[in-house]
């Protein structure tokens, strides 16, 4: 069986309180991104995994697909055993969410393969167990989020009108670090209520709380988004801990200036 994991963008990030778990309450919108990896699963005589496309920094064992097998098999202890084959093509460290959607991918895939049973809250419940952002990709449908960035409710939100486009400057952001440098403030307007505003009003008022301190440490981020705003984007944010940056066109942007050094991504 064969599935495409796809991408994340955050509209707006406000980190609004550190947690005595050393988490950190937020809230944000998620919204699919078309960028996708493939990630295909066989039965087979013993657990195997490979990869292929871009290269996943870390362990074979530290990857979030093996590390999925393993929760699910502590509670489906006849669960056979499967050969992984995951095709990398969500650029990492990008603040795309692409390992948390391989998870998640890989849990509604094996729910699927081996008829578990579970329902998209059971899957949601073991995805929260993998990482903050894995149980958006369950559903996989625009959400307003907020305690950790794993609690959920639906957001009327419909971009097909607009031209998305994406780029990942050659830097890389680990999650961990830029949630190191971040001074939580509780937000005065909630997202879920900026987030209806017209998309031309959002740079006014929605912001990524990751931003100022991750532009200082990675200028060319920073750098980033203003090119995105100089080629006509009525809104240009960050996405989640970066490094990667998205603009919202009313027309398809020239952005030929930025494919050096930078990749670019068209028709999200
Ligand atoms: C930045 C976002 O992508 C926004 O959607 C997410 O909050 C990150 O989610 P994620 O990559 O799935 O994060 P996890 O793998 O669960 O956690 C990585 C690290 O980020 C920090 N972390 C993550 C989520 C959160 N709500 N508070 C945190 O402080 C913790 O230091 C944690 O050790
Ligand atoms: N399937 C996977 N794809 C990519 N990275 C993976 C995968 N499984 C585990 N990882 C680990 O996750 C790390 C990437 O985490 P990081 O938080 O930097 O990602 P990100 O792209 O910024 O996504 P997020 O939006 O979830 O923060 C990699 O360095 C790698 O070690």
């Amino acid at each position: 069986m064969i599935v495409f994991p796809n991408a994340k963008i955050n509209i707006g990030l406000n980190i609004t309180e550190r947690r005595p778990d050393g988490y950190h309450n937020l809230e944000t919108i998620f919204y699919p991104l078309m960028i996708k990896d493939a990630l295909e699963v066989v039965e087979s005589d013993k657990l195997k995994f490979q990869s292929s496309g871009i290269e996943i920094p870390g362990s074979t064992e530290s990857n979030l697909c093996l590390k999925a097998y393993h929760l699910l098999k502590q509670d489906f202890t006849d669960l056979p055993a499967v050969s992984i084959h995951l095709h990398k093509h969500t650029p990492i460290g990008a603040g795309l969410g692409g390992g948390s959607s391989d998870a998640a991918f890989f849990i509604r895939l094996m729910n699927d393969l081996f008829k578990l049973g579970l329902d998209a809250e059971d899957m949601m419940d073991y995805a929260r167990r993998l990482g903050a952002d894995c149980a958006f990709f369950i559903n996989n449908k625009p959400v307003y989020a907020f305690n950790k960035g794993d609690e959920f409710e639906p957001a009327e939100l419909d971009l097909s009108a607009y031209q998305l486009a994406l780029v990942m400057p050659p830097a890389h952001v680990s999650t961990a670090q830029a949630y190191g440098g971040i001074k939580p403030q509780l937000s005065t307007t909630s997202l879920k209520e900026l987030v209806k505003l017209p998309v031309a009003e959002w740079k006014h008022h929605i912001k990524n709380d990751f931003e100022k301190h991750i532009f200082e440490a990675f200028p060319i981020i920073g750098e980033v988004k203003t090119a995105l705003y100089d080629a006509g984007a009525l809104y240009a944010c960050m996405s989640g801990s970066g490094a990667s940056v998205f603009g919202i066109f009313d027309k398809q942007p020239d952005l030929k200036h930025l494919e050096t050094g930078n990749q670019v991504f068209y028709n999200l």
